[in-house]
């Protein structure tokens, strides 16, 4: 059977890309395809226990980013990797680019050792790296987002930083950009949400799968 697909949302906090995954999952599924949402940390019983310490426990970025990638490899094997390997969707929110941006940008962690660590848990038996097939990155500028979650939610460790820290996030998302451009769909996340919508269908329309 063919290989699923595996749709990444990234963005730092409040950027409004939760919204969108339940009404992609919702399009895909009036196409016919069998599709999991999931989100990281998290995505298992494990890893949302892990996601619960990484989210309120104070700790220093080793921890941190260790713990990310402890969730992730659960995640990837309990729940991603057989999904895809059926031949279904796979939508999640957040995944290795958020452990990049927050651990490596936001957190100033050294990111070739980051790099280290996603070889570890991404490698599939092949050799390959195991990388969505097309990220959505909606943008926004901190001071927006900052404003949208302050009348949203009580902040958890990461959404209560300073603007600073998401400007930090937002520059380790650029380098994952850079890095592997083709992955990636860059959505402007201060539009209406319609708009946004749109943005995200053209994306995923563009790569033929909607
Ligand atoms: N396009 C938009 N315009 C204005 N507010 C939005 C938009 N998208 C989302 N929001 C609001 O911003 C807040 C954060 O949205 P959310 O989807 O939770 O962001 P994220 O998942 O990226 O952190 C929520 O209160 C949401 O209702
Ligand atoms: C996946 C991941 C998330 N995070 C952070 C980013 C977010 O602030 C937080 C949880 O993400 P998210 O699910 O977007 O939060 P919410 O449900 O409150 O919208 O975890 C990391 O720091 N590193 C990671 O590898």
């Amino acid at each position: 059977m063919a290989q699923g697909i595996f749709i990444s949302f990234e963005g730092i906090d409040g950027a409004g890309k939760s919204s969108h995954v339940d009404a992609l999952a919702q399009a895909l599924r009036g196409q016919g395809r069998t599709v999991t949402v999931t989100r990281e940390p998290g995505g298992t019983p494990l890893a949302e226990k892990l996601r619960a310490l990484a989210l309120h426990e104070p700790m220093d970025p080793l921890t941190e980013a260790l713990l990310m990638f402890a969730a992730r490899r659960d995640h990837l094997q309990q729940v991603i990797a057989p999904a895809l390997d059926r031949g279904e969707v796979v939508l999640c929110d957040r995944f290795t680019d958020a452990t990049f941006a927050y651990q490596g940008g936001g957190r100033g962690f050294d990111e070739a050792v980051l790099a280290q660590l996603e070889r570890w848990v991404q490698q599939r038996p092949d050799g390959t790296l195991r990388q969505p097939d097309l990220t959505l990155l909606f943008e926004i500028a901190p001071t927006v987002a900052a404003q949208r979650l302050a009348s949203a939610r009580l902040p958890d460790r990461f959404e209560s930083q300073p603007v600073a820290f998401f400007e930090a996030v937002a520059q380790g998302y650029a380098r994952r950009v850079q890095g592997a451009p083709g992955r990636f769909a860059c959505i402007a996340g201060d539009q209406p949400r319609e708009a946004v919508w749109a943005a995200v269908q053209a994306a995923v329309r563009g790569r033929g799968w909607l």
